[in-house]
This record gives structure tokens, sequence and C-alpha cells, in this order.
């Protein structure tokens, strides 16, 4: 998707406005998706625990429900996560993002990283739901690493690949390298997502140049109103 960066809706449409944080309140929840469809965001990114609560204030508004599978570690079995993605899927979750078990890939496992990323997203897609793996670079230290994980993830059919929650070692600010290695490693139908204080429009635009076409952040409405998010949102 090309985004016209002077046209706010289209800009607002390649945002999925996210907040994960654990001391969410009911009410910031509900404040939370209401700005969604204030402002035509694509998504509401929001923790598992809100996803259902989040589809019925959405319900008839086009703003898709995403939430997270495994987040922020991935250290749960494949079982687990399999068991935990029906459960989202049971609670209306439209997409979701996962991370991948980084220290698979560091140390060689390479057939049980991809083994577990082809699973998952055959489960999703069975369901009808899409999948984001985030790739947690802040974990891996070589090129070479990142694009294997890219490689791997887009193999298994992922709709779309991602550097970071923004969470993960190292892992919190987006740049342009990154995007640039995913958006030269994957073809389409998959996509590429960034995420990682992504707080202004300026910063969005340079890493949609570099191959991004859609964004995961906490500033969703200041990036809208010309503002500066915050930095240290999380
Ligand atoms: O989308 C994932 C991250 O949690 C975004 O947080 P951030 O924009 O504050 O870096």
């Amino acid at each position: 998707m090309t985004v016209d960066f002077t046209d706010s809706k289209q800009v607002a449409q390649a945002i999925q406005y996210t907040n994960v944080n654990p001391d969410l309140t009911r009410a910031d929840l509900v404040r939370h998706v209401e700005t969604c469809v204030e402002y035509g965001f694509d998504a509401a990114m929001i923790a598992p625990y809100w996803v259902s609560l989040a589809k019925d204030v959405l319900a008839g508004t086009g703003v898709r429900v995403a939430s997270t599978l495994n987040f922020p570690m991935a250290n749960d079995t494949l079982k687990m996560r399999l068991a935990a993605l029906r459960a989202l899927v049971a609670e209306g979750v439209d997409e979701f993002d996962f991370p991948p078990h980084p220290g698979l890939l560091i140390g060689g496992d390479e057939e049980l990283y991809a083994r577990d990323v082809t699973e998952i997203v055959s489960v999703a897609h069975a369901e009808g739901v899409k999948v984001k793996a985030m790739l947690e670079f802040g974990f891996l230290d070589t090129d070479e690493l990142k694009v294997r994980a890219t490689r791997i993830a887009y193999e298994a059919g992922v709709d779309w690949v991602k550097q970071s929650s923004g969470w993960g070692k190292g892992g919190l600010a987006a740049t342009e390298h990154d995007v640039r290695l995913l958006a030269e490693n994957i073809e389409p139908p998959c996509r590429v997502k960034v995420s990682g204080k992504v707080n202004t429009l300026e910063k969005m635009r340079s890493l949609f140049e570099a191959g991004a076409e859609l964004v995961g952040t906490s500033s969703g409405p200041a990036i809208v109103d010309g503002l500066v998010g915050d930095p240290d949102a999380y």
C-alpha cells in the first residue's frame, strides 16, 4: 500500500494504534478503541485480555481488533502457543502478532524454529486470522541471522514480517536498515510492518520509504495530528 502522507485518512489507515500495557484499565481500553474509531486507524492493537470487549465496542465500525500471542517473550512451548491461539480466535481476534523463538535460530535449531512458525501460520489461516511474525531483531546480532529469520517467516506463509515488538532486547527503535532488510527478503502478498518508537509522521514516512506498509505505534493520534508522540511511552 502506498500512503499519501499529506492525506491524514491514508496515514491513519496504515496505523495500528497500540496499547498492550498490563496496567490498562477497562476505562483506558474503551477510550483506546474509541480513539481508533475517531481517527480511522486500521486496527486497535491490544492485549488478549481485552479482545472480546474491544470486539463489542468496535462492532460495525470497520476498525479491526489485533492482539498478541506469547508476547513479549517467545518462551511458551508450541503446544501452549497453539492452545493460546485457539483461545484468542474464540475471543474474536481478527489478527495477531507473535514472536518466533530467537534462541532456536541463534542456536542453530532452524528446523524447530521454522516448524513453530509454520504450525502457527497454518492454524491461524485455517481459522481465517492473519499472522504477523515479530522477528525481534534486537536478539539477532548479525544481518545474516535477520535475513534467515525473515526468509523462514516468509516461507512459512506469514502475512506480515516485523522487525520487533518494540519490547525485545535492543529492538526498541525501528531503523530504516532493518525495514529495508525485511522488504528485500519477502515477496507479496507478505508485507512489512514496523514498530518501536515510531512517534512522528516524519519517522513513519522514512520507514515507509524504506519498505514498511503498516506501523504499530502507541503514538497514533500524535502522528496524525502532526505532533511528537512520547518516546518513552513503554
Ligand atoms: O506496536 C508495538 C509497540 O508496543 C509500540 O510501542 P511504541 O510506539 O511506544 O514504541
